[in-house]
């Protein structure tokens, strides 16, 4: 597998690069970005996070707006920011050209409905193809969290419940807690894996949370005035489900905090640190 590097930059003593690869699940050409903290120049093997972004993102939009990389080279974390859905030429998007379906928009599952499931892999290419890769290419010790934003918390939580045995935490900010019942998640797994909804309960972080028996440290940020709280986010979903399994979820609401990634500036630390006393 090679990796064609597309940008490299100096920040914080550690190395941010953006690559592109052959994607072999997707069946086509995607982008990452990693940042790789100053101890990885001697040779040091880190521990990896994987941040997976919201609806309209690419791998650029947490490293550019986040401010996680002074902290994550403090820590010496990588973090890895793959892309939010397959690209290019040929891949499908939402017919009127809609934000939250299609392009930017891989809500994370492997779609079985055409036109989509000729690219729209991303769970497998997020649980499988991509860690491949990082694990070859870059200096990194095996242990692995994963977090994310919005349709991204979503994917964090629902792809860390699905493989409890793939990381040490999880965390979240604002996710789409119950995509089988919020306008989003109706509107994307029905176009991706049919009116299955037993399918899509499977990839439902509420209904994963509420039947889990393995656990895994939980931390999720949740803004109180995020214009997407009522409708789309139910973070109680959530709540309920982990007082239903005695799932060890912290979930915090933020006053006055909106969708924006203001907000993921706000708290990042909090779950760099978070993560980073699990991965020792
Ligand atoms: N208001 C947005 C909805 C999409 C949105 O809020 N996207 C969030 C994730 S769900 C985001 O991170 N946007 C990119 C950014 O803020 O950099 C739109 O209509 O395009």
């Amino acid at each position: 597998m090679t990796l064609e590097l597309i940008s490299s930059n100096k920040s914080f003593g550690g190395w941010l690069k953006r690559f592109s690869h052959a994607s072999t699940v997707l069946s086509c050409e995607m982008r990452f970005s990693v940042y790789l903290p100053p101890q990885v120049e001697d040779g040091t093997k880190v521990p990896v996070l994987y941040w997976l972004s919201g609806l309209t993102c690419t791998d650029e939009n947490f490293m550019q707006k986040a401010g996680a990389q002074q902290l994550a080279a403090e820590l010496g974390l990588a973090i890895v920011a793959p892309d939010t859905s397959p690209r290019g030429e040929g891949v499908a998007d939402a017919p009127d050209g809609a934000y939250d379906l299609g392009l930017g928009a891989g809500f994370y599952v492997n779609a079985t409905q055409p036109p989509w499931n000729t690219h729209y892999q991303m769970y497998d290419y997020i649980v499988s193809e991509l860690p491949a890769i990082i694990e070859a290419h870059f200096s990194i010790n095996g242990k692995v969290a994963i977090s994310g934003h919005s349709m991204g918390g979503h994917g964090a939580l629902m792809i860390a419940l699905r493989n409890p045995d793939k990381f040490v935490s999880v965390s979240a900010f604002s996710p789409i807690s119950h995509p089988s019942n919020c306008p989003w998640g109706e509107k994307a797994l029905s176009a991706y894996l049919g009116n299955d909804k037993s399918l899509w309960q499977t990839y439902d972080a509420s209904v994963l949370m509420q039947q889990a028996t393995a656990f895994l440290p939980t931390l999720v940020d949740q803004g109180d005035a995020d214009e997407f709280l009522p409708h789309q986010l139910q973070p109680e979903a959530l709540e309920q489900a982990a007082k239903i399994s005695g799932y060890p979820l912290e979930l915090r609401r933020q006053p006055g905090y909106d969708h924006s990634y203001y907000f993921i500036a706000s708290f990042i630390a909090d779950h760099l640190r978070f993560h980073a006393r699990h991965l020792q």
